[in-house]
Formats: structure tokens, C-alpha cells, sequence
């Protein structure tokens, strides 16, 4: 269902053309805007269609019928076909820039649709679709530009904070001129409807419209869309789009003013993969793929024609919108309200000539058209009515059940004020670690100044140094050369400084004070927060006592009263609340784990730049721990890792006590009084640059010596402190680890509650206990299932883990395992996912891309055992059961296609495990063995077939 949407001119409400122009991000090239007054006074931004062409590499097909490269790109923005034949002409095609086939979609993205594709978070509705014949790389561009568009938006929402998002997420596809909901197939044939407001467009009647939770549910929910599409196989390609696809993203955004106003945007994101134009003489297609390339012909020549009128600009030009669904339901993006990027793909051979050309002049009109882009803002009065409206249903509700509704306001406001608490934890927690942050960033500078200058400045200021401290008058010039250099360069006085003992121990001490204080408030401030949680708990208790208490008033209530209902929307609005609670409360700790990690890789990196002991003698920092410590370091081996933050410091304290029993000289001053004495020599007697003179044996060693000393065990405390900090971040991601741990309790203890009270038992007030076996399993299975769908995991595995841990006692540790393995998969496939291009080679996930081949390959081969596994009866019934159209083609392909694809239906997946089972032979009798074999299996991937699965498959289908 679409939003009550009124559009208003961005002018009047303060916007404007900034505003419209006010993207978030940039890209090499914009489209051309030009804003405009309609003569109804509103202002839009009249802006032409951004075309791209993409041109994709030879197929394999192609490469092996020696078929020719036809085209010349010949720069960023023009093609042009190359002279082959001699009757073709060699006309140039100019558009807002053209790909050539080194180009990665990567490239198509951030140049052809980003800009586009984010305007819908400023409000303004946007396009993407993508046009050429079949096979010339719609879907696998679409596909690579769905997943950016969508985690740019994500992150987008997730650095800026003071807006609230709402994302809706809808997907159908127009299959034989039919439109399909493709998150709900079971609704059948969707109706268009005419908005009676005009506002919102074409309605498609029944359209789900699911709202994202986070990006990992907006993924899955792309996922179903793309298992669920009707493809098939064609001569041209192996998995041809046989529907119009169109996934619709719903951005509403909104932020309270000052003046305590709602400014709230909305606008619509399109991902379109259309079907391709096909010749049937090419694809040589019969029966049910030419009834589809026939219906897929004629809506692309509509679109055509939409488009050729619309490029010829007469205003009073009939537009035949309404004859194909497709141009229907893209009304708005097609010369309406919305910005709107086409991307054209087009195969390179010369066997594809003509089809290329036409791309290529569809691309050339469509350039022409132009499209009245505003900021749709819903008013803020429609809001207040319906916010309004909201408070007197709820006063009315509180009227009628006085006493209940109060004591769930205060156990409400009680834990709106433990949450609050808690947030605040959050904030001082943050500015703790920076602040710690904060002096590790010193520490990294004095670091950075002492190796800066190691090779160079250090040496040469401590070789100064050295020199006046074994005192003669000969030395007084390069004293006095040495004062002007400390006080001419800040860096060097740095260097020096750290080698006044004075200072050098003040600085210690002063940072030392400052972690100190750091570790102890980061240390109340997490008790606090654990007291918090715990008495969160107990919160929780409390909740559940009072939702018992609740239950026990509404029972007497209902001996009063006929109608209780609004005392039951009460009650779960309680749990609900919880919930909602637990769950944000989940997403802070979450989100303070991410920045942990965060801070872990920096301190990673910066222990990683820390000059190592062990380095080749003949690299730097070794020659300079020559010239500054040719003596040898002290052995930190023993030395151990886990410190509290109180002990950070402990490494400098050791210099501190060193400066005591020392008492060392202080600086020139007391070196101008010192009497020169023999000196032995320097360094190690590798030609560090000493003269003769300056290598005789007298009282410059203690100095030299003393000096060394220090910088080594500067060192060796940065080094230290670096390492506590580590220890201690390592010690809070245990500690936000277990605070995770005990929400999940809290969670797992209100879904209890929830559960009892549906299922009608008596609600007591529970005990702090641990969770039930069976809750623990049935949420871990639920994960694992998700999971195996999110990670394209093989089916038949998928099968026989489900058929063979089904909840026992003893298949917890398989549960964990799997759930573990899944999770780490899971992540790895999303990074590559997130990985640049130049690390995956063109395809955007090809991790993700080969799960799901390899999926795709095996249920190829479970299509090929239907006959043979099932009777015609089970077989004729499966058919009615999974909807599976008579007459239809490939129907045991297609059958097999529809098994696994439900991960949120727990009958879906049950009989789909049953099917599995039957195809693979998997034989329930003898599970001790299967378990072993499950149990073998565990070992650690080497390679992601076998860990997926594949070796069991492999065996049961002997691939
Ligand atoms: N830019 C590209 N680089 C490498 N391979 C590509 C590229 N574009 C497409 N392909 C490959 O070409 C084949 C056909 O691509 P795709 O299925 O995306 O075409 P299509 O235009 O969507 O076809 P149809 O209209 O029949 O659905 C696929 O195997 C795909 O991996």
C-alpha cells in the first residue's frame, strides 16, 4: 500500500533549489537542472533523463563462434559502430557517458545512478532502470546497483542521526502483461488502480509492503525478490529474465524542529530490471518462451513509443501511459515527478548489430526527456491530526480501564527513564574513549617524533647531546650550535626534551595521571552501566510482575465487564514495548562493540608501526637503535599482557625509579659544569660517524649510556602503554559482550511471558533462571535458517541438519557450531561484497555470485531425481501445493526452484526438508552415523564448496 503523500512546492516550505540540489553526495556527472514555476506557481526542477550505455564484454558464446567486437567506444560520452560491412554507416551516438567493457559496475554505479539513486533521501522520487536486448547484462548490472544504492542509503541513515528513517520495501514483476507481488505470490494477479487523489501515482492493489529493519533484513528481502522472479532458459541465455522486475524503496524521513514541527519527506527509490527484447529467430524460441518474449516485445515497444513522444516534447501529445503495465506503473518516472537515470547495456558482437542499434536510438530519445523533479514533504498538520487522533483513542482506552492503564504508564515512564539512564552511560562511556583516544594520539606523536628523527634529527640532537655531555671547552660552540637548533625547530626541542630527564618524567607523569583517572572513570562509569542492566532485569522482573499483576486484574475485569479488548491491545502493547526496548537497547550495545572493534584496529595498527625488536639488521630503525641503544634492549618476553588501566603506567614507573637511583644530570647547564673525561666508545664499532677524539674511554659513557637508557625505556613504556590499551579494550568488548548476553536473557525471559500469555497458561512471576533448552533451540534454528538462506548454503545440507537436529539435548553444541560458522560466512560474504572491484574483478559480490551458482547447479541436479524420487501422485500434489501452473515448463525444475526459498515460514521449511529428503534418499534410521559424519564435517573450511556442504552432496548425488 502507498503513503498519503501531499506535494508541496519546495519553495514555499523553505527548501527550494537548494534543497533539490542539496544531495549528499556528488558524482563525476549530473544531470542538467533547470528549475522552473509551473503555472499553478509551484516550483520543480525540470531536469532531462541521465543516460548511460554500458557495454559488456564478448560472451563466451560469442568468443567461441569468433563473433567480432562491433563497436568503438570511442571516448567517455560517444560510441560509435565500426566499419565492418560496407553498407553500415559509422553514425557517432553521444550520451551522458558511455562504459566501455573494462568498465566495473562499480564505475556504472557511482557515475551513472548514485546521484540519482540518493535523491531519495532528500524527498525527491527516483529511478533506475535498466534497457537492452537479452543477455546484454541488464540483471547483472541491476543487480550490483541495487546492492549499493541500498547500503549507501544505509549508511547514509546511520550518520544522520538526528533524522528518523522509515524504509519500506516492496517488489513485484510484470510477468506475461500480469503484475505478481514477489514477497507474497500467493495474492495472485495484482490490480493497478488510479490514485482518486493524484497524487500518489498508479496504487498496485495488495502490493506487501515490508518495513526494513536493517540492512541485513533489506538484503534478504532482496534475495526472496531474485529466488522468486520468473526466469528461464533461452539460446541466448542461460538464465533470461522472463518479467518485468520493479523494487520499490520507500524512504519517509523526518525531523522535529525547533518550533516543534514535523518536517517529514517522502519519496519513492525504483530498481527496474526489465525483461530484454528478443527476436525469435535469435533465441529460436517456441510455446511458453514465445507467448513471454511476445509479451515482453510489446510492453517494450510501448515504453518505446512513451518515450519517442515524450522526446518529441508536444505538450498536448496523447502519451499511451495506459497501454502496457509496465509504462503505467512507471508513469511518474517517465517525463513526471522524479529524477530518472537509464542505463543501456548492449553486447559488443557483431551478431547483435541491429539489436545494439536500436538500444542505442531507444538511448538517444530517452536522453530528450524531460522530468519535473520536486520534494515531496508530507504536511505537518496531517501528522498532528493523526497524532492526535492516536492520543484519543489512547485516553479513551485509559478511561475505560483506569487502573491498569495506570500502572502501565508508570512501569512505562519507569523504564523510559532507566532507558534514558543507560543512554547517558552510552554518551559518558563514548567520551571516556575519547578521551583515552586522546592520549594515546600523544603518545602516538611522541612516537612519531622520536622516529621521525631517529635517522637524522634524534641521531644528530643525541649525538649533540652525547658530545656536550662529556664536557670540554672545544665543546662549547656545538653547544651552543645545539641550543639554536632546539630553539629553532619545535619537532627537535621535542627530541631533546625527552631526553631532559626533568621533563621527561613530568610528561610521564602527567600522562600517566591521565590514563590513570581514564581507566578508573571508565571503570565506574561501566559498573554504573552494569548495575543499570542488572537492575534492568530485575526491571524486567518487575515488568513481569506487573503484567501478572495486569492479567490478574483484567480476569477480574472480565467477570465485571463483557469487553476486556482493550485491556488485551494493553497488555501486549507492555510486552511490546519491552520488546521494542530490549531490542534498541540491543542495537546501542551493538553499536558500541562496532566502535570498539574500531578502536582495536587502530591500536592493531599502531603496534604494528611501533619499531620492532626483531628487525633486519640492516633496516632503519635498527641502525638507529645502534646509534641511540647500542646496548641491548631490556627482554619484555615475560612481561605480561593483561593489565588493568590502573597498571598502564607501570613501564614508566620504572623510569621514574630509574631517574631516582640515577640522578641524572640536569641538562646543559649541568653538563657546562661537568669535567671532561675519557669516553669509551659509542656504538658498536660499526662507523657510526664518532671521531677519534670522540671515541676516547672517559666519563661520557655513564652519560651516553644513561641518555640510551632513557629513550630505550621511552620506548619500551609506549610500547607498554599501547599494549594495556589494548588489554583494556579487549576487556571491554567482554564486558559489552556479556551485557549482549544478558539482554538476549531479558529478551528470551518477555518472549516467554508473551508466549505463556497466548498460549492461556496462568502468567507467574518468573524466577531469574536460565533459558529453556527448547527456547534456545528454536530461536538458534531460526538464526541457522535465515543464515543458510543469507549464505546461499546448499540445500540438501540445509536438509539434513534440520532432519537430524531437531532439538534434543545433545545437539546443542551442532547448533552452536553451525550458528557460529554461518555467522563468520555470513560476514566474510558481505565484506566481499563490500570489497572494492579492484580486489573481486568486475562482479560485484563474486563470492556471493558463485554460493549461489553452485546452489543453482545443485538443484539442477535434485530437478533431475523428481521422476525417479517421487510418484506421479506426490508429485501431481506437490505441484497444487507449491502453485506450480499446469502445462507449464521445466515444472520439476521449477518445484525444486520454490524449496528453501521461505526462511520466515516454519511449514515452508519442513516440507521443504521433507521433499529434499526424499530426492537425496536421506535416511532418518541411521543418524547416529549422519551426526558423525555432521560431526567430521565440522572441521574448519578449506575451500567454502565443502564447508557449504558440498562433500555431502557430492556423495548423495555422486556429482
Ligand atoms: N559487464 C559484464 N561483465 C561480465 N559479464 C557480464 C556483464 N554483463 C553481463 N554479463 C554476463 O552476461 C550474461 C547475461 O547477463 P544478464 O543475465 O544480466 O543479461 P540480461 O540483459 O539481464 O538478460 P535477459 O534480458 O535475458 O534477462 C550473464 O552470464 C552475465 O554474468
Amino acid at each position: 500500500m502507498l503513503y498519503p503523500l501531499v506535494l508541496f512546492s519546495p519553495l514555499e516550505h523553505g527548501v527550494g533549489e537548494t534543497m533539490i540540489r542539496s544531495t549528499p553526495y556528488t558524482s563525476a556527472s549530473k544531470p542538467e537542472r533547470i528549475p522552473v514555476s509551473t503555472p499553478g506557481g509551484q516550483r520543480t526542477c525540470e531536469e532531462k533523463i541521465f543516460v548511460t550505455v554500458r557495454v559488456r564484454p564478448l560472451s563466451r558464446k560469442e568468443q567461441v563462434a569468433n563473433d567480432q567486437v562491433a563497436w568503438d567506444c570511442k571516448d567517455d560520452h560517444t560510441i560509435l559502430s565500426k566499419k565492418l560491412t560496407k553498407e553500415r554507416s559509422t553514425a557517432a551516438f553521444n550520451f551522458d557517458r558511455v562504459f566501455n567493457a573494462t568498465c566495473s559496475t562499480q564505475d556504472v554505479y557511482e557515475e551513472g545512478a548514485k546521484d540519482v539513486a540518493l535523491s531519495a533521501l532528500t524527498g525527491i522520487n527516483a529511478t533506475i532502470f535498466a534497457y537492452g536486448q537479452t543477455s546484454s547484462g541488464k540483471t547483472y548490472t541491476m543487480r550490483g546497483i541495487t546492492e549499493r544504492a541500498l547500503k549507501d542509503i544505509y549508511d547514509h541513515i546511520r550518520s544522520t542521526p538526528e533524522r528518523d528513517f522509515v524504509l519500506k520495501f516492496s517488489a513485484l514483476e510484470i510477468y506475461n502483461e500480469t503484475v505478481m507481488d514477489l514477497l507474497n505470490r500467493k495474492s495472485g494477479p495484482l490490480r493497478l488502480l488510479d490514485d482518486p487523489e493524484k497524487e500518489k501515482g498508479i496504487i498496485v492493489e495488495k502490493l506487501v509492503e515490508e518495513i526494513a529493519k536493517d540492512s541485513l533484513h533489506l538484503r534478504s528481502l532482496v534475495d526472496i525478490c531474485e529466488a522468486q522472479r520468473q526466469v528461464g532458459e533461452t539460446a541466448l541465455n542461460n538464465t533470461s529474465s522472463r518479467s518485468h522486475q520493479i523494487i520499490r524503496l520507500t524512504v519517509e524521513s523526518s525531523l522535529r524542529e525547533s518550533s516543534g514541527h514535523v518536517k517529514s519527506y517522502v519519496a519513492n527509490l525504483n530498481l527496474v530490471d526489465l525483461a530484454g527484447s528478443e527476436r525469435s529467430s535469435q533465441t529460436i524460441v517456441r510455446g511458453l518462451r514465445l507467448k513471454e518474449g511476445s509479451h515482453i516485445n510489446r510492453s517494450l515497444l510501448t515504453l518505446t513509443t512513451v518515450i519517442r513522444k515524450l522526446s518529441e516534447g508536444k505538450k498536448s501529445a496523447h502519451i499511451p501511459y495506459r497501454d502496457s503495465k509496465l509504462t503505467r506503473i512507471l508513469q511518474p518516472s517517465l517525463g513526471g515527478n522524479s529524477r530518472t537515470a537509464i542505463i543501456c547495456t548492449m553486447s559488443p558482437a557483431l551478431s547483435h548489430l541491429e539489436q545494439s542499434r536500436n538500444t542505442l536510438s531507444f538511448a538517444s530519445r530517452a536522453k530528450e526527456v524531460m522530468n519535473n523533479a520536486r520534494v515531496n514533504m508530507v504536511v505537518a498538520e496531517k501528522q498532528l491530526v493523526k497524532h492526535l487522533q492516536k492520543e484519543l483513542a489512547r485516553l479513551e482506552a485509559e478511561m475505560r480501564s483506569p487502573e491498569p492503564s495506570s500502572s502501565s504508564s508508570c512501569l512505562k515512564s519507569q523504564l523510559l527513564e532507566k532507558d534514558l539512564k543507560i543512554q547517558q552511560m552510552m554518551i559518558e562511556v563514548e567520551e571516556l574513549k575519547r578521551e583515552r583516544d586522546l592520549a594515546q594520539c600523544e603518545l602516538e606523536s611522541e612516537r612519531k617524533s622520536l622516529k621521525k628523527h631517529k635517522g637524522v634529527t634524534l641521531f644528530d640532537s643525541a649525538h649533540d647531546v652525547a658530545k656536550c655531555l662529556s664536557f670540554s671547552t672545544e665543546n662549547v660552540p656545538l653547544l651552543v650550535d645545539t641550543r639554536n637548533k632546539l630553539a629553532n625547530n619545535e619537532i627537535l626541542r621535542r627530541s631533546v626534551t625527552s631526553t631532559d630527564p626533568s621533563m621527561f618524567v613530568h610528561e610521564i607523569r602527567k600522562l600517566e595521571q591521565r590514563q590513570r583517572q581514564l581507566g578508573e572513570e571508565a571503570n565506574q562509569a561501566l559498573e554504573v552501566l552494569h548495575k543499570e542492566v542488572a537492575s534492568h532485569r530485575l526491571g524486567g522482573q518487575d515488568a513481569a510482575a506487573t503484567v501478572a499483576k495486569l492479567l490478574a486484574e483484567i480476569k477480574d475485569m472480565q467477570v465485571l465487564t463483557s469487553t476486556n479488548e482493550e485491556i488485551d491491545i494493553l497488555e501486549n502493547t507492555n510486552l511490546k514495548d519491552e520488546l521494542t526496548r530490549l531490542n534498541s537497547q540491543g542495537s546501542t550495545i551493538a553499536t558500541l562493540e562496532m566502535k570498539l572493534e574500531n578502536v582495536q584496529k587502530s591500536i592493531d595498527e599502531l603496534m604494528m608501526s611501533v619499531p620492532n625488536k626483531n628487525e633486519s639488521p640492516g633496516s632503519t630503525t635498527q641502525s638507529w637503535k645502534k646509534k641511540i641503544m647500542p646496548f641491548p634492549l631490556r627482554n619484555n618476553t615475560n612481561r605480561t599482557r593483561r593489565r588493568s588501566p590502573r597498571s598502564l603506567m607501570s613501564s614508566s614507573r620504572k623510569i621514574l625509579d630509574s631517574e631516582q637511583e640515577n640522578k641524572f644530570p640536569q641538562n646543559e647547564t649541568m653538563l657546562e659544569n661537568t669535567p671532561c673525561k675519557a669516553t669509551p666508545p659509542m656504538g658498536d664499532g660499526d662507523g657510526d660517524g664518532m671521531s677519534s677524539r670522540e671515541n676516547t674511554p672517559g666519563s661520557r659513557k655513564p652519560n651516553s649510556v644513561k641518555l640510551k637508557k632513557i629513550q630505550e625505556m621511552f620506548k619500551n613504556a609506549a610500547e607498554d602503554n599501547i599494549r594495556s590499551i589494548s588489554t583494556y579494550v579487549t576487556d571491554l568488548k567482554e564486558r559489552v559482550a556479556k551485557l549482549q548476553y544478558q539482554k538476549q536473557l531479558l529478551v528470551c525471559q518477555v518472549l516467554e511471558l508473551e508466549d505463556n500469555k497466548g498460549s492461556g497458561y496462568e502468567t507467574s512471576v518468573p524466577e531469574y533462571c536460565p533459558i529453556p533448552w527448547h527456547l534456545v533451540f528454536e530461536d538458534q534454528r531460526k538464526q541457522i535458517i535465515m543464515l543458510w538462506h543469507l549464505c546461499h548454503v546448499s540445500i540438501v545440507h540445509r536438509t539434513q541438519f534440520y532432519m537430524l537436529f531437531k532439538g534434543s539435548q545433545d545437539d546443542q553444541m551442532y547448533l552452536e557450531v553451525e550458528l557460529r560458522r554461518l555467522t563468520w560466512l555470513e560476514q566474510q560474504l558481505a565484506e566481499v561484497g563490500n570489497a572494492s572491484p579492484a580486489l573481486l574483478g568486475d562482479e560485484p559480490a563474486s563470492s556471493v555470485a558463485s554460493c549461489i551458482r553452485t546452489l543453482k547447479q545443485e538443484r539442477e541436479q535434485l530437478a533431475k531425481r523428481v521422476s525417479s524420487r517421487l510418484s506421479s501422485e506426490e508429485l501431481e500434489m506437490l505441484y497444487m501445493k507449491w502453485e506450480i501452473p499446469p502445462g507449464g515448463k521445466q515444472r520439476r525444475l521449477q518445484l525444486v526452484n520454490r524449496l528453501w526459498t521461505d526462511p520466515h515460514n516454519m511449514q515452508h521449511i519442513q516440507d521443504s526438508a521433507q521433499v529434499v529428503a526424499k530426492l537425496v534418499g536421506f535416511c532418518e534410521s541411521d543418524q547416529q552415523a549422519s551426526r558423525e559424519m555432521f560431526a567430521l564435517n565440522f572441521v574448519l573450511p578449506t575451500d567454502k564448496k565443502s564447508w557449504m556442504g558440498w562433500n555431502l552432496i557430492s556423495n548423495l548425488l555422486n556429482l
